[in-house]
């Protein structure tokens, strides 16, 4: 059964349809990554499974629980590194994750081990609010995992990282075997190695949800990707998969639809 369920999930704001009718399932421990241009809706798919949004239209389950406002059990087993790093700015990185562990009722130990993590062990007793965006975004990586989550939503893990921060940010990644991650990023070639799985957004739809074992390489997947963009026909893809929903894309004999849609959409729409 699947951890993660996403079904016929659409967010509009005003006219303006910023997630297109989207569903896609992930496996517990399964990793995946959501590759699209700017625009494409990754980080408003991103934001509604971490509850920070909600859909206009469709369902999220977690652990087969609905994801609705009022279901803080659900939302206690997310950890999210958002586009805004919503860490408490006059608290310490030290304090910041304390008062997390606090509210999770976990042990403060863990939070110098998860600063050490992320590199930032000597500047734990700093101000966030002197922190560059990069380590903001690592306290933001310790925060998110002191409850150790069973899904990470990460959004755009690598950008705007020093060289020696992206590897320890991409080793931390890689290290969570355990667990459901879903990253929104634009750096393919670190993506493919990562995920075990490559979800294409385009215009808000989700044009195509392949296993990268699929693939030889980035390079290939790039391709993939502006084919099926730019109304290509697919190529056929033998070990991957494609789970195109009722209206993203066309099937093709090596694609399978998704089971998880519904034609009963709930959520509300907060614009
Ligand atoms: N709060 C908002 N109000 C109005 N439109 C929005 C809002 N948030 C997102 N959008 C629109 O929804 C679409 C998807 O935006 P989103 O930020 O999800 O894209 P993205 O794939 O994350 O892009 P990027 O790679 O640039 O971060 C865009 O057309 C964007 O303008």
């Amino acid at each position: 059964m699947a951890f993660v369920s996403v079904s016929g999930v659409t967010k509009r704001f005003g006219t303006h349809v910023g997630v297109d009718d989207v569903s896609f399932d992930l496996e517990a421990g399964e990793t995946a990554v959501l590759f699209g241009a700017n625009g494409a809706g990754k980080t408003t798919l991103i934001r509604m499974l971490a509850s920070l949004s909600r859909p206009t239209e469709g369902d999220i389950e977690i652990g087969s629980e609905p994801l609705g406002s009022g279901n803080a059990a659900v939302r206690s087993r997310l950890g999210v590194v958002a586009h805004e790093t919503m860490l408490y700015e006059e608290l310490t990185a030290r304090e910041n994750l304390r008062l997390h562990a606090r509210l999770h009722g976990v042990d403060a130990a863990v939070c110098d081990e998860l600063l050490e993590t992320v590199g930032l062990a000597s500047r734990g007793g700093e101000r966030v609010a002197g922190f560059s965006h990069g380590m903001s975004k690592r306290v933001s990586l310790a925060r998110a995992l002191v409850h150790d989550p069973d899904l990470l939503l990460f959004d755009e893990p690598y950008t705007g990282l020093d060289q020696t921060s992206l590897k320890r940010v991409a080793a931390v990644l890689e290290d969570l075997e355990d667990r459901t991650v879903l990253a929104a990023t634009h750096d393919l070639e670190r993506g493919y190695r990562l995920a075990d799985r490559v979800l294409f957004v385009n215009d808000g739809r989700l044009v195509g949800d392949l296993e990268t074992t699929a693939f030889d390489d980035a390079a290939e997947v790039l391709e993939e990707y502006e084919r099926r963009c730019t109304g290509g026909e697919p190529r056929a893809v033998t070990s991957g998969r494609a789970v195109p929903t009722r209206s993203t894309v066309a099937g093709t004999g090596t694609e399978r639809a998704s089971g998880t849609n519904t034609d009963d959409p709930g959520g509300s729409n907060d614009g």
